[in-house]
């Protein structure tokens, strides 16, 4: 009998064929998993769970007896319960670095988008409002040559300090929990103390995971602290921020714009105030969704939901200390 697998919110198309030959799979997407019938009658037979963003806590866990597995389809794993997880046994996989240079991308486009306002622009043109020579008014600011302040120096940190240096010419601050003297070496990066780098960044660049010791790691004091004329970007989790102050914060004029591509809430509200204002840009989560990269993912979270079903060693554990093989 195939083994039962539940497949949760995002696999790319020809992943989710390849699973189907091994396994008896069943597929949610935008249901409420704290309520939906057909989905509790699968989790209590299944013995992995593969995908995005599905809160996978202790009143989840009673209700699957048999869980091996666990394997996210990002690499990020704050929607995890790694130490209720790890206390049953069951194995938590990611997908680390193969997506790296993608985010980098995405959030140094978000960056450039941001200061140079071309959403608000690319608006502006469309609505046939070009009719004659540009106003100072619709000017931006430059990148090169500025500084940018880098928090959370890991994998995907030191990619967009890559792009920054050797494309921009930009002068690079970080603060994260271990120093990184190859980024300093390479991008010539210093490391300074949170405060300094919110005080000295023309661009401040938020790229930590989501943890107890992040969470709202940025609120009012800290957007107190950065220039007026500071470009605030958000690439790491909604929550690592205090979302109302950085309202506040654009509100006030504490600071001039910001790039978002995660919020507190997501799908973000309709009538959230970010959304009405024109200095700040906003991407729906989008920091890998590349086709290539999507795919890429998919196939190694398939990688680790195999291994862990097969008894051998998922390439990507979470936690190592599930891994005690006999
Ligand atoms: N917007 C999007 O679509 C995407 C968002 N992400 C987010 O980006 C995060 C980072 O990914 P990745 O770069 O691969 O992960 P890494 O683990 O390589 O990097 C995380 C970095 O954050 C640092 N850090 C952790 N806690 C703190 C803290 N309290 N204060 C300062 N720095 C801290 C770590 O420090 P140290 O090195 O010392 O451990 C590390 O340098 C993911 O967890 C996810 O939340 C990822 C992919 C896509
Ligand atoms: O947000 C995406 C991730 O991979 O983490």
């Amino acid at each position: 009998m195939k083994k039962k697998v539940i497949i949760y919110n995002r696999l790319e198309q020809p992943v989710v064929e390849d699973l189907k030959e091994r396994y008896d799979v069943h597929f949610f997407k935008n249901i409420d998993p704290k309520t939906n019938q057909d989905f509790f009658n699968h989790l209590k037979e299944a013995e992995g769970i593969i995908g995005l963003s599905l809160e996978v806590d202790k009143e989840l866990l009673d209700k699957a007896p048999h869980l091996k597995i666990v394997s996210n389809n990002s690499v990020g794993y704050n929607n995890l319960d790694i130490e209720e997880l790890s206390k049953r046994n069951i194995m938590a996989t990611n997908t680390p670095g193969i997506l790296t240079d993608t985010v980098a991308d995405t959030i140094f486009g978000l960056l450039i988008s941001t200061a140079r306002r071309m959403p608000e622009l690319d608006h502006w043109v469309k609505a046939g409002n070009w009719t004659g020579m540009l106003e100072t008014a619709y000017f931006g600011t430059d990148v090169h040559h500025k500084t940018l302040g880098i928090i959370g120096m890991g994998r995907i940190g030191q990619a967009i300090a890559k792009r920054a240096f050797h494309g921009f010419d930009m002068n690079i601050l970080y603060h994260t929990r271990t120093k990184k003297p190859e980024a300093e070496q390479q991008y010539n990066a210093s490391y300074c103390s949170m405060d300094e780098l919110l005080t000295q960044s023309d661009f401040v660049c938020l790229m930590t995971p989501l943890t107890p010791e992040t969470e709202q790691l940025i609120g009012k004091r800290e957007f107190q602290l950065m220039k007026k004329s500071a470009i605030f970007i958000n690439g790491s989790r909604g929550k690592t921020i205090v979302e109302q102050d950085l309202i506040d914060a654009l509100q006030n004029g504490e600071i001039a714009a910001a790039g978002l591509d995660v919020f507190e809430k997501e799908p973000v509200e309709p009538n959230n105030p970010l959304l009405k204002m024109k200095n700040v840009v906003t991407l729906p989560h989008i920091g890998s969704s590349t086709y290539e990269t999507e795919l890429k993912m998919s196939q190694l979270a398939a990688r680790n939901l195999d291994a862990g079903l097969n008894g051998d060693r998922p390439p990507n554990l979470i936690d190592s200390n599930v891994w005690k093989k006999d």
